[in-house]
């Protein structure tokens, strides 16, 4: 069995002492794709934050607020995704005058996400589908072993989003990601965890479940 690229041995977390995620023990294996499944407050968010705070490998995060900084330009925001793969004097140099090859690197992800024209335009000014692509280039262009997203293509149309999702997946071998929808999970996943009260309630091949056995974390 190949090395797992995250393990949580009874994990508990919580915010402000209430406790969010209860013992949860699992493992990511290297080209699983985990869909996370859960009521809104099931600790969907927390079980990404616990993978993220134990993951030994390069990963790649799409946060559900997409972690963006208004007042910086599209360029700039992508380019955060592979910051700490340089020095701060390299990186100030990008921030002020990128060179050709950064300007390529971020011009061909910003291209997977249909925002060509957008490199220049600050953050604060895209609406929220635009945001979320933006999110997503900066996580193409960061790479790595696993990516992890809450929710990644929740803010696009379903076309767009599905379309995106699929390139995600192809992108990174192992996936991670907080889905809202049902059948988008049983399409895309090979696992699927669905979690209650903080607790993982169903952990299962994808292939087992069905929409109905699913539906049934929502009641
Ligand atoms: N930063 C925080 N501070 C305090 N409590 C928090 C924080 N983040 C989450 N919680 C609490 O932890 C619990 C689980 O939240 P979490 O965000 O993990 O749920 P979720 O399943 O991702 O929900 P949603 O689908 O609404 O995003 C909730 O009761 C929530 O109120």
């Amino acid at each position: 069995m190949p090395q797992p690229l995250v393990t949580l041995t009874g994990e508990s977390l919580g915010w402000g002492g209430q406790l969010a995620l209860h013992d949860v023990s699992l493992q990511i294996a290297p080209g699983e794709r985990i869909a996370i499944l859960g009521r809104s407050g099931a600790g969907k968010s927390t079980l990404l934050t616990a993978l993220h705070d134990r993951a030994q490998v390069r990963l790649a995060l799409v946060p559900q607020d997409h972690g963006l900084i208004g007042a910086l330009s599209v360029f700039h925001n992508v380019w955060m995704g592979v910051l700490d793969d340089h020095g701060t004097a390299r990186n100030l140099r990008t921030l002020i005058w990128p060179n050709a090859d950064e300007r390529g690197r971020v011009a061909q992800v910003l291209g997977v996400v249909g925002l060509d024209d957008l490199g220049r335009r600050p953050v604060s000014q895209l609406s929220g589908g635009q945001r979320q692509r933006v999110a997503l280039a900066r996580a193409l262009l960061r790479g790595g072993a696993l990516v992890l997203g809450d929710e990644p293509v929740t803010a696009l149309d379903p076309e767009q989003g599905a379309a995106l999702l699929d390139h995600l997946l192809g992108a990174f071998p192992t996936s991670v990601l907080v889905l809202h929808d049902v059948d988008q999970a049983l399409r895309v996943a090979t696992r699927i965890i669905g979690l209650r009260q903080g607790r993982v309630a169903v952990d299962a091949p994808a292939s087992d479940l069905s929409a109905d056995d699913l539906l049934q974390l929502y009641r």
